[in-house]
């Protein structure tokens, strides 16, 4: 462990089975890893699949943490979270029940074979800048020299839509009355 609180923020992803329940599980389960703390979630966003484009559209959405575990440590922990929500890695970008990937470790620059902080693709995907966004428009991606802001403007919004639960994607979906 580090032994001090950093922040993180984590990108979720899922477009197979019921994709809101796998991010809202994920939200849960990093909570509950000791030295993890849950500060925030961005909204849920729906995504036309990026990469690999003949599969469903998914759900994305950002999570807000502060840790002591080390950047290395909670990548481990993020792979652990995915296998227990039946991630299988198939295709390089294919379609998957639960993706999590480590975007931002305070102002570390880290790049080991095993981990990349930024996350090298962020800055091109508008499923993960818009999110971020949400949460945290001033800050500064670093190596970037640019905010989250400022890269939405350059990367634009297209394919990213706010997701509104419908009942059959989740059990806590609001009912009127
Ligand atoms: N910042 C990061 N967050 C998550 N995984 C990372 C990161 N940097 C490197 N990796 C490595 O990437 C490996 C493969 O990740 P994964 O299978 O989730 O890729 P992907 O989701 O298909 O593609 P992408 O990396 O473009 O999102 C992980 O096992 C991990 O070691
Ligand atoms: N819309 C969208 N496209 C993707 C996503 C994702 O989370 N959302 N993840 C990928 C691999 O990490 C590849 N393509």
């Amino acid at each position: 462990m580090a032994g001090c609180w950093q922040r993180a923020y984590v990108g979720l992803g899922s477009n197979l089975g019921d994709r809101a329940a796998f991010l809202r599980g994920a939200l849960a389960a990093l909570d509950a890893e000791p030295g993890v703390r849950l500060v925030g979630a961005s909204p849920i966003y729906e995504t036309d699949p990026v990469g690999v484009t003949d599969q469903p559209p998914f759900l994305n959405q950002v999570a807000e943490l502060e840790t002591v575990l080390t950047p290395d440590a909670l990548l481990t922990r993020l792979l652990a979270i995915e296998r227990a929500f039946g991630r299988e890695r198939r295709v390089r970008w294919g379609p998957r029940t639960l993706d999590l990937d480590l975007l931002l470790y305070g102002d570390a620059r880290i790049a080991t074979e095993r981990l990349c902080v930024p996350h090298p693709r962020m800055t091109e995907r508008a499923f993960v800048l818009v999110p971020l966004a949400d949460m945290a428009p001033d800050l500064v991606i670093p190596g970037t020299g640019r905010c989250v802001r400022d890269w939405v403007r350059l990367v634009g919004t297209k394919g990213v839509r706010r997701w509104k639960p419908i009942a059959s994607e989740t059990a806590s979906a609001p009912t009127e009355s």
